[in-house]
């Protein structure tokens, strides 16, 4: 994981070893349940866990947040944010209740008391949230107009809250509506091809 600790140099030795241990984890879970597609799983760190943090390089979550991750699949990109931010809850959550499996299974045998792993649809929950973050699951414009103000609290004075999704591709056309989201593409973090086209988007709420 000599990777991870170039882009975050401050990982304790505990978070290390804990995401060493991600490739073998999810290598048994996937040939159980299908979570993580083939091609990918060999490739696990640069495809799903270094891209799930480039998130991070966007922002530090607070140690009190509350963070939601819709529609996780595996837990992406809610278990890497989770190990690196140990002290921030993190809810994660998809329809799929052989998805939420894994997540369960994973973030008990990683110990990771920070992760909530919960089978229902987003549409379902009632709860309010500090942050959501997202991967893979619908159009930009679709995603911020059904969670925005169905999810994020409110009244936040001086504290930061928003979405944060990742996302590739051109952008421009599918952000037109929000002018405020910001766009940070993870070529400017990352040096390895993958991240080429791969960006946050941020709308801070
Ligand atoms: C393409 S997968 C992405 C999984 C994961 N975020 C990743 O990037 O590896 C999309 C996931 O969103 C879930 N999903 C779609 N709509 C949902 C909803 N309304 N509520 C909860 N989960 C949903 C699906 O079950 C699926 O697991």
């Amino acid at each position: 994981m000599q990777t991870l600790k170039k882009y975050f140099p401050y990982l304790t030795e505990k978070q290390e070893n804990i995401f060493d241990k991600l490739p073998s984890l999810y290598k048994e879970w996937n040939e159980k349940i299908n979570v993580i597609s083939r091609k990918d799983i060999d490739f696990l760190l640069e495809r799903h866990i270094l891209h799930s943090l480039g998130i991070a390089q966007v922002l530090s979550f607070q140690p009190k947040a509350k963070v939601l991750d819709i529609g996780t699949g595996g837990g992406f990109p809610g278990i890497p944010l989770a190990i690196l931010f140990p002290e921030t809850s993190f809810v994660l959550v998809d329809s799929i209740g052989k998805k939420i499996k894994v997540v369960q299974e994973v973030a008990e045998a990683l110990s990771l008391t920070n992760v909530t792993a919960m089978h229902s649809r987003a549409e379902e929950i009632d709860d309010h949230f500090d942050f959501i973050v997202s991967r893979a699951v619908t159009q930009m414009p679709t995603f911020i107009n059904w969670t925005k103000n169905k999810f994020l609290k409110k009244n936040m004075h001086s504290l930061k809250n928003g979405i944060l999704y990742l996302k590739g591709g051109d952008l421009t056309e599918e952000l037109k509506e929000f002018p405020k989201a910001k766009i940070y593409p993870l070529s400017n973090f990352f040096e390895e091809d993958f991240f080429e086209t791969k960006k946050v988007v941020y709308l801070e709420n």
